[in-house]
């Protein structure tokens, strides 16, 4: 049975202020999601004026989170929210003991004590978290962790989890200890989706694939993939294009998470989604499978175990349906892949990769991966959900983040015009976007995708100076680590200069697990390198052709949860092209010629019942 968090999302607290041009809604965190500003993303010095009002937003914003702060640490202090719990038999003996009982009565119950008892206990904090405050999940765990420390456990009816914000903790789980954790309640609620993928697998299963797949994202592949950032954020470009021609307000999220999609789509197992130009069936299909994976996430009872409730429920049977049909697809795909490897000469080595198909199934495929087609399945849709959401939603924070920061534009663009002038970036140029590759470290770190990580202690273990069970719930929150006041000067500013340019690039090695954007020990994402490229490639081509500011009537930028951090209303922004700059990219990079395979070929039957339209017109 599913065990769910029911403590994600609620409705938000917000406070208007009407003193504004237009009314303007305000968020209670500083930096923490809500505002809508007109900053425009340029470079530009002349702009005193809409640097004056976005300092007099930020000045708001502080006033009111430093109240609002005050209220819940006063709440906090009185005791509202501490439960008090020591063992029973201690009681017993400490009871006793005041009465005068003989000493050999105590020495007897002492016996019967737990030796951990002598251990300190760990905070522990119960709740009604919605009325700390109600918003994404991991801000009221913040507010406690201020309070309560590095660890605590957080107890509400018969659930309780424990929140880990301390580095050293964080390592112990993640990397020296990690053998004795395993995915607890995430592989219970993607095991519909993923199955035994990468993500949610333990133990062997893990070991066997983690092996088969490292290898196939190596250098070359990496490097390859450059080219195909350039071309699905060209795409993106275009469609901006468009819309600034027409004057049309655009929503960034959406169209960053069609970007990526299309990306991971190719880099995986080179299909061409094309969702930035087309609506096809299958898009949708992935987008409610997505959507289904995070819906469970917030759900406090798992209607979809009800074996009637599959059948009849019109969602679970558009869920069904959407496997059903990427499963199909997968299935085709790797059919396809199968025949091409046969027939081809190449000898595979070390950095082996197929110019016409470089994905990563044609390499698994190619190395001789012994693998069951169901586990080859769940492989590729673990890659494709872990490879999408994230880099969208680390693209759309840094928009928003940048709308907030016109300064870091400035830099931004001056660095891009530098290093790129008007072309698209190649691999070489990826250690000389230093700037660039700083704001993703920056937007990474106040704006981590996920925001928590999940674990379960297999053992019974020691976690700083206190013992745990077998069996706990433990999210290690890395938004809190992030964003620790001792640990970050001012914590909650966007400020890409805090990592110096001449520096090592930011990791959780060099950071002593403070900072970990892409976990870290053995379950580290093995697509670190391929994200970095692809949002900086990304980010870089954006600004290179176009400023970007907050649609005057866009809807307040809150944050929401599921897998990653969303808004809730979206990212609305109005896009204009640069003057400055030449506007269209000189192609002069050679461009892979990466053969994706077509639609017709994967589902013909689909596309003549009209369900799929064309992926690669
Ligand atoms: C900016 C984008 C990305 C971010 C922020 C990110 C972040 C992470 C994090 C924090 C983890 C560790 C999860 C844990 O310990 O519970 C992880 C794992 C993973 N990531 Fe990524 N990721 C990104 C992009 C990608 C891409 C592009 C791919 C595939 C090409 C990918 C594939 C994976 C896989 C397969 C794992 C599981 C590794 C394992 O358990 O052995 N990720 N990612």
């Amino acid at each position: 049975m599913a065990a769910t968090i029911p403590f994600f999302q609620a409705p938000s607290l917000s406070i208007q202020n009407t003193t504004h041009r237009t009314r303007r809604h305000f968020n209670l965190m500083p930096n923490l999601g809500t505002c809508r500003c007109s900053v425009v993303i340029r470079c530009s010095s002349s702009n005193a004026r809409e640097q004056d009002s976005v300092d007099k937003d930020k000045e708001v914003k502080t006033v009111e989170e430093d109240k609002r702060r005050a209220e819940l640490s006063a709440r906090i202090a009185s005791g509202e929210f501490t439960v008090q719990r020591s063992g029973f038999i201690s009681l017993l003996r400490n009871g006793l003991s005041k009465f005068g009982a003989p000493s050999s009565m105590l020495e007897f119950l002492s016996q019967w004590t737990d030796p951990r008892e002598d251990y300190p206990k760990i905070p522990e904090a119960k709740g009604a978290i919605r009325a700390i405050r109600s918003e994404a999940f991991f801000i009221p765990l913040y507010e406690l962790y201020l309070t309560y420390g590095g660890i605590f456990r957080l107890t509400f009816g018969p659930k309780s989890f424990l929140i880990v914000s301390d580095p050293s903790i964080a390592k112990h789980i993640l990397r020296d200890n990690s053998k004795s954790y395993s995915k607890g309640i995430l592989a219970e609620i993607l095991e519909f989706v993923m199955g035994t993928g990468l993500i949610p697998a333990d133990g062997e299963t893990w070991r066997v694939r983690r092996r088969a797949i490292v290898p196939a994202l190596h250098q070359k592949y990496v490097a390859a993939m450059i080219s195909l950032f350039g071309q699905a954020s060209d795409r993106l470009c275009q469609k901006l294009d468009e819309a600034a021609s027409n004057g049309e307000d655009v929503e960034m999220e959406s169209l960053f998470s069609r970007l990526t999609l299309d990306i991971i789509g190719k880099a995986v197992f080179n299909y061409d989604f094309n969702s930035l130009t087309n609506d096809t069936g299958i898009v949708e299909a992935v987008y409610t499978v997505l959507r289904e994976a995070e819906d469970r996430s917030v759900q406090p009872i798992p209607f979809w175990e009800i074996p009637i409730w599959k059948d009849i429920s019109p969602k679970q049977k558009k869920v069904n349906g959407s496997l059903k049909l990427i499963n199909e697809i997968l299935d085709n795909l790797i059919a396809i892949c199968k025949r091409m490897v046969e027939e081809e000469e190449l000898q595979f080595h070390e950095d082996y990769m197929n110019e016409q198909d470089p994905s990563i199934l044609h390499f698994l495929l190619a190395s001789g991966d012994d693998v069951s087609s169901k586990q080859l399945r769940d492989d590729l849709m673990t890659m494709l959900i872990a490879g999408h959401e994230t880099s969208a939603a680390v693209l759309t924070w840094t928009f928003y983040l940048l709308s907030q920061e016109p300064s870091v534009v400035c830099k931004l663009q001056h660095e891009v015009d530098s290093v790129l002038g008007d072309r698209f970036p190649t691999i070489e140029d990826m250690k000389k976007l230093k700037y660039t590759t700083r704001v993703i470290n920056e937007s990474l770190r106040l704006y981590p995708q996920p925001p928590v990580l999940i674990r379960r202690s297999l053992e019974d273990d020691i976690l700083g100076k206190y013992p745990i069970k077998r069996g706990e719930d433990i999210f290690i929150s890395i938004w809190n680590l992030h964003r620790c006041p001792k640990h970050w000067e001012d914590a909650d500013k966007f400020n890409p200069e805090r990592w110096p340019l001449d520096g090592p690039n930011p990791n959780e090695t060099n950071q002593n697990f403070s900072y970990l954007p892409f976990g870290g020990g053995p379950r580290k994402c093995v697509g670190d390198m391929f994200a970095s490229y692809e949002t900086v490639v990304a980010v870089a081509m954006l600004v290179q052709r176009f400023n970007f500011e907050m649609a005057l009537e866009a809807p307040r930028v809150e944050m929401t949860t599921g897998a990653t951090i969303h808004t809730t209303e979206g990212l609305k922004m109005r896009v204009t092209r640069r003057i400055k700059q030449p506007i269209m990219p000189e192609l002069e990079m050679p461009v892979l010629n990466v053969n994706s395979v077509g639609l017709s070929e994967v589902e013909p039957e689909l596309a003549q019942r009209g369900e799929v339209s064309a992926a690669n017109s």
